[in-house]
């Protein structure tokens, strides 16, 4: 089992490029299932667990999918869509397998996938998935860990009003609406970037998918899709993480490609710490010099303030002396990283959906485990400023979501490594042998 050690003390400083974002290239992905002809090529896709694991799926269906590690590139073609039953081995790895449904009722009017499991951060249903898919003519059955859905006659274009603004049944339904017949029209859209962006995707594919980014949006359907070049959105999370970096170790940093118009909710919380941001044209100048203040943050549906930023956001708080407090409010439980960063001497209380802290409190280096990908990148960020050494195991978390942290942080002068048990055993062996 690798882990990552990190060892407090160093400010950070330098300038970091971030990578596309995995919560867009996700849904492009999967909706390069949907054209019956031509050639999908996607640039600055981040080469990440995840991305390996979708693109595994689109080969499963007898798609040619192909990724160009050294290009940041993904080549799909989807003429000879052979399949529509997923493997449970790869789709039990990542919540945005789910995506593939929509597309796969719409070119193939079936899909038979394995049950999305929820994982550390809540249950993560997917009834607005299946409302909006059945709303369009789609039927489901359930049984022995799959879902079974067919469309009896063909996908026809309705109103969808969504219970819940979820990113991933407003992109589930935005894929299969594409090829359907007549206009949907999805309310209560959930208004991310990463939805814009798939959007934009469908429409270069031949689509007409309107007013993507606001909570409404209108798909007039086409008979067919196209292939298309295409180019990923930076990642706003993976860009405040590494903001957040450069905060609380005090340094300076220039986020390279970063876009502070998906940011600001980040941006904006920071400056209230007394951060100093400058929003250039190709990333983010971040400069904390000065100490940090306490603030309160709730998350939000964009363009709230990101719960995918919240853990990081909590390491950062627990960084300002005095008393702040975190409300979570998009998932259920996604406050597992707590105990973990008390075990670095931090004072929190969880009380319902927010968490209390204490901050300005000296860390200690501790043993530590990733609880879901961003808690890890938030330990991470917590061992940059404790006393002494942290070690965070359970890295495939967060090589679901960052390409080469430790790599980037190391960039920045961070004192990080990335070690296998094996390499730690020969250190001790070496150590013993030359005590
Ligand atoms: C691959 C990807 O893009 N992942 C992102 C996506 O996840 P994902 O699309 O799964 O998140 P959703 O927006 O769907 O979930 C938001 C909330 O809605 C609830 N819900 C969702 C669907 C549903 O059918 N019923 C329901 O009740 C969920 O339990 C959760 O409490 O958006 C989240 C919220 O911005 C982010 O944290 C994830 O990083
Ligand atoms: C929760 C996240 O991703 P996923 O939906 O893939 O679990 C995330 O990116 O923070």
């Amino acid at each position: 089992m690798e882990k990552i050690i990190v060892r407090g003390g160093k400010r950070l400083k330098g300038r970091v490029r971030v990578h596309g974002a995995k919560n867009a290239v996700l849904p492009l992905i999967a909706a390069s299932i949907l054209p019956s002809r031509g050639d999908i090529t996607i640039q600055d896709v981040p080469m990440l667990e995840d991305v390996k694991t979708i693109t595994q799926v689109l080969s499963s269906l007898g798609i040619s999918a192909e990724l160009d590690e050294g290009k940041d590139t993904i080549r799909i073609n989807a003429e000879h869509l052979s399949s529509t039953q997923a493997p449970y081995d790869l789709m039990r790895k990542m919540r945005a397998s789910f995506l593939v449904m929509g597309p796969l009722l719409a070119r193939k009017k079936h899909g038979r996938i394995p049950l999305p499991g929820g994982c550390a951060i809540g249950s993560r249903p997917i009834d607005q998935h299946l409302k909006g898919l059945e709303a369009l003519g789609a039927e489901f059955e359930i049984g022995q860990g799959y879902i079974e859905g067919r469309v009896p006659d063909r996908l026809r274009g309705t109103k969808i009003y969504l219970d819940v603004a979820s990113v991933g049944a407003t992109q589930n339904i935005m894929m299969a609406a594409a090829l359907a017949e007549g206009t949907t029209i999805i309310e209560n859209a959930a208004c991310e970037p990463e939805n814009v962006d798939l959007a934009n995707f469908i429409n270069a594919m031949g689509g007409r998918v309107r007013g993507a980014g606001t909570d409404t949006i209108r798909i007039h359907g086409v008979d067919f899709l196209h292939g298309t070049e295409y180019c990923v959105i930076p990642d706003r999370i993976e860009a405040g993480t590494y903001m957040a970096a450069a905060a609380i170790t005090r340094g300076e940093v220039f986020v390279e490609g970063a876009l502070s118009d998906h940011l600001n909710p980040v941006i904006a919380k920071m400056r209230e710490m007394g951060i100093e941001i400058l929003e250039g044209e190709n990333g983010v100048h971040v400069r904390a010099d000065k100490p940090l203040k306490p603030v309160n943050v709730k998350t939000l549906p964009y363009p709230g303030f990101p719960t995918d930023m919240q853990s990081q956001m909590m390491a950062l708080q627990l960084m300002a002396e005095g008393s702040s407090t975190l409300t979570e409010t998009v998932f259920e439980n996604r406050f597992m990283h707590v105990e973990e960063m008390k075990r670095m001497g931090a004072k929190m209380k969880i009380d319902g959906r927010s968490v209390m802290m204490e901050g300005g409190k000296p860390l200690s280096g501790a043993t530590v485990r990733s609880t879901d990908l961003r808690a890890g990148a938030a330990l991470v960020l917590l061992g940059l400023v404790a006393e002494g050494a942290t070690e965070v195991t359970d890295l495939h978390h967060i090589d679901r979501g960052y390409v080469d942290l430790v790599g980037k942080l190391r960039s920045l002068g961070a004192n990080i490594e990335r070690v296998s048990d094996e390499e730690m055993k020969d250190d001790l062996k070496f150590q013993h042998s030359y005590a």
